[in-house]
């Protein structure tokens, strides 16, 4: 029986192109102002560190890292200090009201249905903790926060690594077959089977229909029978 919903964002819930066309060209204008103004805050600085890490350059200039984002930016690289980074420079866009947070009808009515029934929500996305609750927060149905129990990011590591949904389960008070969790990517799904959850795949605009996971075009064809 399922018990909880572990779900992704952009593809499953929410729509590609608000955050393809949205997000990260928001993103990639303000980056390079956000980094030089907050480089000496604690948390930025991290991220920044973190970048200099990831591209083995202990001593990379502020405009190096900056290069180096905007690049993963256009490849739509997971990178995390890439995605808390962000994460934060969203939140002025969010709090200007220069876009709100995208969230297709059908899955809000599914999560709030659910959640009245008395399933647990869980939220994974490579988008940053604090990404996810912006957009949730500042969503197209208002603060929809209350239906959901707890946020994942890339710091449990990546989606497509069955070793991620392991230690997500680690931190639930449930089994991993107690757990559904639903995206439109067929890696995530897979590792996400191999860790032992179920699976359901939203196949929603452009993406593949997978032949091994249930699938459907939208929460209104839901059915638990076929989970
Ligand atoms: C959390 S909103 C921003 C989404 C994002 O940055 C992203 O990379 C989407 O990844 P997902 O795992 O939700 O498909
Ligand atoms: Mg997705």
């Amino acid at each position: 029986m399922i018990k909880a919903i572990l779900t992704d964002i952009e593809g499953t819930i929410t729509r590609i192109s608000f955050v393809k066309d949205i997000l990260f060209p928001y993103a990639a204008e303000h980056l390079p102002d956000f980094v030089r103004k907050n480089e000496n805050d604690s948390h930025v600085q991290a991220q920044l560190d973190a970048v200099r890490q990831e591209i083995a350059q202990p001593a990379a200039s502020i405009d190096t890292i900056i290069d180096n984002l905007q690049s993963w930016i256009k490849e739509d690289l997971k990178i995390t200090p890439l995605k808390q980074l962000q994460g934060l420079i969203w939140q002025t866009g969010y709090q200007q009201g220069d876009f709100t947070g995208h969230i297709y009808s059908d899955a809000y009515e599914y999560l709030q249905q659910q959640h009245q029934a008395g399933t647990a929500l869980y939220v994974y996305s490579s988008g940053s903790v604090k990404a996810q609750q912006l957009l949730f927060a500042h969503s197209d149905f208002g603060d929809i926060r209350p239906l959901f129990s707890g946020y994942f990011d890339t710091k449990v590591g990546p989606k497509k690594s069955p070793s991620s949904y392991q230690n997500i389960v680690d931190q639930l008070p449930f089994e991993s077959h107690e757990i559904l969790f639903l995206s439109d990517i067929i890696e995530e799904l897979d590792a996400a089977k191999h860790a032992g959850l179920h699976t359901l795949q939203l196949w929603r605009d452009q993406q593949v229909q997978s032949q091994n996971h249930p699938s459907i075009a939208s929460f209104e064809q839901f059915d638990s029978e076929k989970i």
